[in-house]
């Protein structure tokens, strides 16, 4: 008899992403183990800087930006993830959220209104949610690639003045897994909520939404974070969960958000799934008000 060769079961790594969801053009550059390590790397260098930043090494600090940039710095790590999108190895996630509203945007096509939308960490104006025309797009991200995306960090965004500063959606879609400080992912989900509004008159009980994309291995495979810890922080910052999705690669998620049910608690980094072959992927919640 001949011994089966048996394929070593290897956890998710947190830079495995993207399903195929789409018919955008493929961009053929990259190979999609290329893809990976340039993702993966560029995540471990922003984590070991963080690192660095907190000892108060600041030439180490120095040496890994140097390291960033001789690897292309942020350009080349948003190329790697465009590729992520693309037809051949990706998708674009922006399809799921908008299959999600739909019913929503059923309702404005009678009214000259539209649903307005905020993308933090956008790559590309030509989304499937920027083909749609019951959606008005505003874009940010911290390296713009294109004119129609505005190069802002959405934690330095200014709050809003009037009500044509706020969104009825925010798309986070492979961002919170991006920042590489554990109090700063807790912050951005936070910050959100002051950036939404109800205020949509063509929809009777509007409620604004979240959606939220992360790489499956930060919730599947983490040893300080879970499926349920994300409900647990979402709820008390307010959010109801109205969809979700999970392939292998990506978990996928639609919130709601209700100002009324914000009930301020902290979360702290605790181990809820002890294993030597998880990864320590986790968001902290401080209850400082700091909204
Ligand atoms: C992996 S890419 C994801 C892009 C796209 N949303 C997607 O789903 O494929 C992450 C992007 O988020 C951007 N980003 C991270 N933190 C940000 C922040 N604080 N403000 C604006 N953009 C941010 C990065 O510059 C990067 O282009």
């Amino acid at each position: 008899m001949t011994a089966k060769k048996r394929r070593s079961k290897r956890p998710a790594l947190l830079s495995h992403s993207r399903p195929r969801i789409t018919k955008q053009a493929a961009i053929p550059s990259l190979s999609s183990k290329a893809t990976r390590n340039i993702i993966r790397s560029h995540h471990q260098l922003l984590k070991a800087q963080e690192a660095a930043l907190a000892r108060k090494d600041l030439s180490l600090v120095e040496k890994i930006d140097k390291e960033i940039a001789a690897n292309g710095g942020l350009e080349s790590y948003q190329l790697a993830s465009k590729t992520g999108q693309s037809l051949e190895r990706g998708g674009d996630s922006s399809v799921v959220f908008l299959d999600w509203i739909r019913p929503t945007l059923k309702q404005l096509e009678k009214s000259s209104q539209r649903l307005k939308l905020l993308e933090v960490g956008a790559l590309s104006t030509k989304n499937a949610c920027s083909r749609n025309p019951f959606i008005d797009i505003t874009r940010i991200d911290l390296n713009s690639q294109e004119p129609g995306i505005l190069q802002q960090d959405f934690m330095k965004r200014p709050f809003p003045k009037d009500k044509h500063d706020y969104f009825h959606a925010i798309s986070l879609s492979l961002v919170l897994n991006f920042v590489p400080n554990v109090v700063g992912r807790g912050e951005m989900l936070k910050r959100c909520s002051s950036f939404l509004t109800s205020d949509l008159p063509s929809i009777t009980n509007f409620t604004p939404y979240l959606f939220l994309v992360l790489p499956a291995a930060c919730v599947s495979n983490s040893r300080y974070f879970s499926r349920e810890r994300l409900l647990d922080i979402m709820s008390s910052l307010g959010y109801i969960q109205l969809q979700e999705k999970i392939t292998n690669k990506l978990i996928y998620q639609l919130w709601e958000y209700h100002a009324d049910l914000y009930r301020m608690v902290t979360f702290r980094k605790e181990e809820l799934n002890p294993g030597k072959t998880r990864n320590n992927f986790t968001v902290i919640l401080n209850d400082n008000n700091a909204n």
